[in-house]
């Protein structure tokens, strides 16, 4: 498990390719994953071979979002995808954000990670005139707004209080 390097873009891209074919994971063009190539942490296997990745991204004060978790098919079940969650959390602690944002299909994943389902859950008047204006597709996510509602569509948004 390591930060992500700029030549890792194309392999993490080759990860997420395919969840995206799926409707699982959010495209995303290659410009994008190279401006937050230091929001990622990779795994990767004895070879140096990458088979997993998953980025924070901070949205406020306290919050951040997990996203982009990927893992190998090949190495599914093997501890890669809690491993990287364990980073990512520990990573945010870093950072002094107390809660994290996901949106994902994997609820008993999450769940197992303390993660609860954020239901209508929602953030002070003041800070959502803030956050309203940003033109990240995962804040809009985050405060459920219409516009991202089809890409939403079957996801739980789920959050977890680190603390
Ligand atoms: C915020 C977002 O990015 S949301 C999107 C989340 N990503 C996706 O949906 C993409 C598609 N899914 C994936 O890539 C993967 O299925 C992931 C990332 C969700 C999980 O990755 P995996 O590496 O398979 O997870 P991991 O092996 O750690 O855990 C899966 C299960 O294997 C079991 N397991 C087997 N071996 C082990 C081990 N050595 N250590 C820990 N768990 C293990 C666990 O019981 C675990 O069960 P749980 O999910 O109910 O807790």
């Amino acid at each position: 498990m390591r930060r992500a390097r700029t030549s890792d873009v194309p392999g993490i891209r080759a990860l997420v390719e395919p969840l995206v074919q799926e409707r699982i994971l959010l495209g995303k063009d290659m410009v994008v994953f190279y401006e937050a190539v230091q929001e990622f942490r990779v795994a990767e296997d004895a070879d140096g071979r990458l088979i997993g990745c998953g980025a924070l991204h901070v949205m406020w004060e306290d919050l951040a979002e997990v996203r982009t978790l990927a893992v190998d098919r090949e190495w599914l079940g093997h501890g890669v995808g809690h491993a990287l969650l364990d980073r990512l959390e520990a990573d945010a602690r870093e950072l002094g954000l107390s809660r994290l944002f996901c949106l994902t299909f994997e609820v008993p994943f999450f769940t197992r990670h303390g993660f609860e389902d954020m239901g209508t859950e929602t953030v002070d008047p003041s800070v959502y005139a803030e956050l309203v204006r940003s033109p990240d597709e995962g804040v809009a996510e985050f405060l459920d707004l219409a516009r991202v509602k089809p890409n939403t569509l079957g996801n739980t948004r789920m959050v977890k209080r680190l603390v």
